[in-house]
């Protein structure tokens, strides 16, 4: 069986694919009509991604030999799921294996957005020190965190949060009220007690229509002043030209993993609107990547490519 994966991929998990006799092609720079044509010309029956788009030119060049996406991570907001299904292609991800690096990345921004650090860092490598500037920073211990989405990552956050001692609240409609109350988190049903008494607002929840502009206008508007909001989830839950122009006064500071215009290049230069504005600290789409991440999310994706190549089996399909 030919395996074609179009985004970088533990080498573990590719020798482990070789190993198990089946046909690996790995060009990790794939992408757009580059991964279409590859499709076209190798026609696997196999194609992994992480965040690299499969949407109907790439899954019409794949198919009918194309049998399965899998998707190395949580989101598949960036795949055609409804078309994939159309055409007889299963989709699968790997749920919840990327979720600590995740946790840990939110609180690199909270503990970034509190003390200041990246700021810090700039002034001293300028030769400026400003001690005095850096000294009301406030402190995570008392502090309200609150969570838009409870799965996977949610309950992570809130797991790292309560060793800080902060308080957190979090809201989650599918959830049960005493699964999130188990973890010393308080449950709330209105989304908006979120936005009016957190400290630092976490999202949590998968992108597409159903989440699209969850933090609102209206949301952002009634975040405290000072509040932090950090989305390591998907740019399109937020309502970003609300969340730019409260960063611009200088009420809202906001850290971002995902951003609206992610760059479409894999690496190189680029320019982005939110790079102009002072309040808001951006990485790289970096939630997932770390070393422990990649390496446990090759192992899953492999498991899910070599467990339909011997059986046929299905596993994680989000598009049944
Ligand atoms: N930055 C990164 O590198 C990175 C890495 C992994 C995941 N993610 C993103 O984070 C998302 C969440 O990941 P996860 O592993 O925790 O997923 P998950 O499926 O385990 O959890 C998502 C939670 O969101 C809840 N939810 C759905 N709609 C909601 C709504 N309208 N309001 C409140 N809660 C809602 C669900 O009930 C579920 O509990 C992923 O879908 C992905 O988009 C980003
Ligand atoms: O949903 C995910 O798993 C993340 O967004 C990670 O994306 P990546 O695999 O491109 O790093």
């Amino acid at each position: 069986m030919k395996v074609l994966i179009a985004d970088q991929f533990s080498p573990k998990a590719i020798e482990e694919l070789k190993a198990a006799g089946l046909e690996v092609i790995y060009d990790a720079n794939l992408n757009g009509d580059t991964l279409t044509a590859c499709l076209a010309e190798k026609k696997p029956a196999v194609l992994v991604v992480r965040s690299t788009k499969v949407q109907p030119p790439q899954i019409d060049a794949g198919i009918p030999e194309l049998k399965m996406v899998v998707r190395a991570g949580s989101g598949y907001d960036t795949i055609d799921t409804a078309y994939a299904k159309e055409k007889g292609v299963a989709v699968c991800n790997t749920p919840g294996i990327n979720a600590t690096a995740v946790a840990e990345l939110v609180f690199a921004h909270i503990l970034n957005a509190d003390r200041r650090i990246s700021e810090n860092v700039t002034l001293f490598r300028q030769g400026k020190w400003n001690k005095a500037a850096y000294a009301s920073c406030p402190g995570l211990k008392g502090r309200t965190l609150g969570l838009v989405g409870f799965g996977n990552i949610g309950l992570l956050v809130a797991n790292r949060a309560h060793a800080f001692e902060m308080e957190v609240m979090a809201y989650d409609p599918v959830v049960k009220a005493e699964v999130i109350e188990k973890t010393g988190t308080k449950y709330v049903t209105d989304l908006m007690d979120i936005a009016k008494n957190c400290d630092f607002v976490s999202i949590h929840v998968p992108g597409g229509n159903a989440t699209k502009g969850l933090i609102s206008k209206e949301f952002i508007a009634a975040m405290k002043d000072g509040a932090t909001l950090i989305n390591t989830a998907r740019a399109t839950v937020v309502d970003e030209e609300a969340m730019i122009e409260k960063c611009k006064a200088g009420k809202l500071f906001a850290c971002l993993d995902v951003m609206s215009n992610e760059p479409a290049v894999k690496k190189g230069d680029f320019t982005h609107p939110l790079s102009a504005v002072e309040n808001i600290y951006c990485t790289h789409h970096i939630g997932a990547s770390t070393l422990q991440a990649e390496s446990a999310i090759g192992d899953e994706a492999a498991r899910v490519v070599m467990t339909f190549s011997k059986s046929g089996e299905i596993l994680h399909q989000v598009n049944k």
